[in-house]
C-alpha cells in the first residue's frame, strides 16, 4: 500500500511539475465526466417517475437533464484525454530521463555489471513506455472516487443494504492486486530470457553485423536461439496471465452475486409497493455502474500498481547507484601533475565475481610520461585502465594522484581532467562536428578545436569523404546520413578522445584496432609530440594499451602485464635487453612481420 501511495503521489507531483494547467484541466474534465454517470442514473430515475406520474413539463425537463448528462459522460472523458495526452507524453519522457540519469548517475559502472541488477534495468527500460497508462489511471482515479461516493449515497437512500454493493467490490480489488503481483513476479523472472532474446534480435537485424552473419551462416542458429528464449519468456508470462485471469475472475464472481442480490432487493420492494418504477430504474442503472466502477477500479489499480512498481524499481536503482560510493570525496584533482600517478598494492576483483583479476600491483606512472600497457588477452590491461578512470574502486590498495587517493576525489571532477578512447566506442549518429566535439562539451561548437583534435588523431582525412565536411550527418538513421567504415568511425572516436587538449591523464585502450599499423603509428607519433608539449605545462600522462609493438616501443615506460600481475616495467631498450616476456612477445611479432 505504501508503495502504491508513494508511486501515486510521485506521479501526480510529476504531472503537476510538468504542466499545472493541463494537469488541473485533465483532472477537472475526467472527474466531471465520471461524476456525471451516477447523476445520469439519478436523472433517469427522476424522468421515469415524472413519466409514470404523467407530469409532461417535469418529464421534459428531466429528459433534457438526462440528455445533457449523457453528453457529459460521453464527451468530457474524451476532452479530458486530449488535455491529458500531452501530459502523458511529457511524463513518459520525464520517466525515461530519470532512468537515463540514474543509469549514469553513479561514480562507477558497477551497477551495469552485476547480473542480479540487470533485471531491474531491463524492466525499467520497458516500463517507461507504460507510464502513460499509470498516469491516466491516476487522473481517472480522482473522478472514480467521487463517483463511487455519490453512487453509494444514492444507493443508501434507496436501501442501506445496497451499500454492501461497493463493499462487494473489495474482493475483486484484492484479487486484482494479487493478480498483478503474480504478473510482476513473472515479469522479473522472465526478464533475463527477454533481455537475451532482444539482444539476439538486435544482433540478427543489425546492418553493421549483417556481413559477418552472412559469411558465418549463423542466421538460422540465432533465429533458433531467439525463438527458444522468446518461447521461454512468453511461456512464463502466459502461465502468469492465466493464473492472474483465474484470480481476477474469482473476485468478479463475488461481485456478480452481490449485484444480483441488490437488484432483487429493490424489485421485491417495488412489488411490495414500497418503491416506484423510477427507483427500480435508478438502482438497476446505478448497480450496473457500480459494476463498471469496480471493473475500472481494478484496472486502474493494476495500472497504478504497475507504475508504483516501476517507481519502486527506479528508487531501488537510484539507491544502488548512489550506494556504490558512500565515502565523502573532498580532495579536488590537482591542476597539474608533479610526481605522477601511483598504484599502491592495487588488487581488484570484479563485483559479483570471486576471481581476482589484478594482484597487488605496485606501479609509478611518472608525470609527463607516455606509458604503454602490453600483455596477452585477458591479462588485465583494460581492467587497469578502468581503475585509472575511476570506473571501479580497487578491492585493495590505493591509486594515488600526486600522493592523493583517487577515491577521495569527486569522480565527476576527475573525469573532467581525463580523456579516453576505448575499443568499444560510441557511434553517435550526429553531425561530424558534434561526433568529435562531444569529447569536450564546452568546445563542441568550435570548428578549430574539432579540426585540431582530428589532426592529433590523424583523422582529418575522414572529412574528405564527407559531402558536407564537418556538417555532414553521420549514420544510417537519417535519410541523408553518411555511413562510415569501421576504421573511419574509430578515427572520429579518437578525435573525440583528443578534444581535451591538456588532460592530466589520456587513456587509449586499444582505440586503434580498426586502423592499419601505419595509421596507428602516425597517430601515436603525433599524439606523443602533442603530449610532450602539453606535459611540460600540466605533467599529463598518456596511457595506451596496444598489441602493436611498433607503437609500443615508442613509449617512455612499458608495463608488461601477465595473469593480473605486472611482470616487467622499463623502456623498449631495457626490456629487450632483459630478455623476458616483453622481448619474447616483441620477437614473435617482429618475426611475423618479417
Ligand atoms: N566486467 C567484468 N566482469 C567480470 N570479469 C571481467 C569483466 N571484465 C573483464 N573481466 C575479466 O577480467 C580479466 C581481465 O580482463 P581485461 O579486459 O582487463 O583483459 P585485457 O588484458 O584487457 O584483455 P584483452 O587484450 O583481450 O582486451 C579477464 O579474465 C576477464 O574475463
Amino acid at each position: 500500500m505504501k508503495v502504491l501511495l508513494t508511486g501515486a503521489w510521485t506521479m501526480i507531483a510529476t504531472a503537476w511539475r510538468l504542466n499545472r494547467r493541463k494537469t488541473a484541466l485533465a483532472v477537472f474534465l475526467m472527474t466531471a465526466g465520471a461524476v456525471a454517470a451516477p447523476l445520469l442514473a439519478a436523472a433517469l430515475g427522476w424522468m421515469t417517475r415524472e413519466v409514470v406520474a404523467g407530469d409532461a413539463g417535469h418529464a421534459v425537463f428531466a429528459g433534457l437533464t438526462v440528455a445533457v448528462l449523457a453528453v457529459m459522460v460521453l464527451a468530457l472523458a474524451h476532452f479530458g484525454h486530449v488535455a491529458y495526452y500531452e501530459l502523458s507524453e511529457l511524463a513518459e519522457l520525464d520517466f525515461d530521463e530519470r532512468v537515463i540519469e540514474v543509469s549514469n548517475g553513479s561514480a562507477g559502472i558497477e551497477h551495469h555489471e552485476r547480473a542480479e541488477h540487470a533485471d531491474t534495468w531491463t524492466v525499467l527500460r520497458q516500463e517507461g513506455r507504460q507510464f502513460r497508462t499509470g498516469l491516466e489511471a491516476l487522473l481517472n482515479g480522482f473522478g472514480l472516487i467521487l463517483a463511487v461516493v455519490l453512487t453509494g449515497v444514492l444507493l443508501a437512500v434507496q436501501n442501506p443494504l445496497l451499500l454492501l454493493l461497493p463493499v462487494a467490490a473489495v474482493p475483486p480489488l484484492l484479487a486484482g492486486r494479487l493478480a498483478e503481483r503474480v504478473l510482476d513476479r513473472a515479469r522479473t523472472a522472465t526478464a533475463e530470457p527477454t533481455r537475451t532474446a532482444l539482444n539476439l534480435f538486435h544482433l540478427a537485424t543489425s546492418a553493421r553485423l549483417a556481413g559477418e552473419l552472412r559469411v558465418s551462416g549463423v542466421q538460422a542458429e540465432l533465429r533458433a536461439r531467439h525463438n527458444r528464449l522468446w518461447t521461454r519468456a512468453t511461456g512464463g508470462l502466459w502461465r502468469a496471465h492465466l493464473t492472474a485471469t483465474w484470480i481476477r475472475a474469482a473476485g468478479q464472481v463475488v461481485f456478480a452475486l452481490a449485484y444480483t442480490a441488490g437488484v432483487l432487493l429493490v424489485v421485491r420492494d417495488a412489488i411490495a409497493g414500497r418503491r416506484g418504477v423510477g427507483d427500480v430504474v435508478l438502482v438497476i442503472v446505478l448497480a450496473a455502474q457500480v459494476n463498471q466502477q469496480v471493473a475500472t477500479a481494478v484496472t486502474l489499480l493494476q495500472d497504478l500498481q504497475r507504475m508504483a512498481g516501476a517507481y519502486r524499481r527506479l528508487t531501488e536503482a537510484a539507491a544502488l547507484v548512489t550506494g556504490d560510493d558512500p565515502a565523502p570525496r573532498r580532495s579536488s584533482p590537482p591542476q597539474r601533475l608533479h610526481a605522477g600517478i601511483s598504484l599502491d598494492g592495487v588488487a581488484f576483483t570484479y563485483p559479483g565475481t570471486d576471481v581476482p583479476v589484478l594482484h597487488k600491483v605496485d606501479l609509478h606512472l611518472p608525470a609527463g610520461a607516455t606509458v604503454a600497457v602490453v600483455g596477452e588477452n585477458g591479462a588485465g590491461k583494460s581492467t587497469l585502465v578502468k581503475l585509472l578512470c575511476g570506473f571501479y574502486r580497487p578491492s585493495e590498495g590505493r591509486i594515488l594522484v600526486d600522493g592523493v587517493d583517487l577515491h577521495g576525489m569527486p569522480v565527476d571532477q576527475w573525469r573532467t581532467r581525463i580523456a579516453a578512447g576505448f575499443q568499444d566506442f560510441v557511434r553517435y549518429e550526429f553531425p561530424a562536428q558534434q561526433v568529435v566535439g562531444l569529447g569536450d562539451l564546452p568546445r563542441m561548437g568550435s570548428e578549430p578545436a574539432v579540426r585540431a583534435a582530428l589532426d592529433r588523431a590523424n583523422a582529418t582525412g575522414v572529412l574528405d569523404d564527407l559531402p558536407d565536411g564537418l556538417r555532414t550527418h553521420l549514420g544510417k538513421s537519417y535519410a541523408d546520413g553518411a555511413e562510415l567504415s569501421g576504421g573511419q568511425w574509430q578515427k572520429l572516436a579518437l578525435g573525440r578522445a583528443m578534444m581535451r587538449e591538456a588532460p592530466l591523464l589520456l587513456v587509449l585502450d586499444e582505440p586503434t584496432s580498426a586502423l592499419d599499423p601505419e595509421a596507428e603509428h602516425v597517430l601515436f607519433q603525433r599524439n606523443a609530440d602533442h603530449a610532450k608539449r602539453v606535459a611540460s605545462r600540466t605533467g599529463g600522462i598518456t596511457v595506451f594499451v596496444s598489441h602493436r609493438f611498433s607503437t609500443v616501443r615508442m613509449a617512455d615506460l612499458i608495463i608488461v602485464v601477465k595473469d593480473g600481475r605486472v611482470v616487467e616495467t622499463g623502456n623498449h631498450t631495457t626490456l629487450t635487453a632483459a630478455d623476458g616476456l616483453y622481448a619474447e612477445l616483441f620477437a614473435l611479432q617482429a618475426k611475423a612481420y618479417s
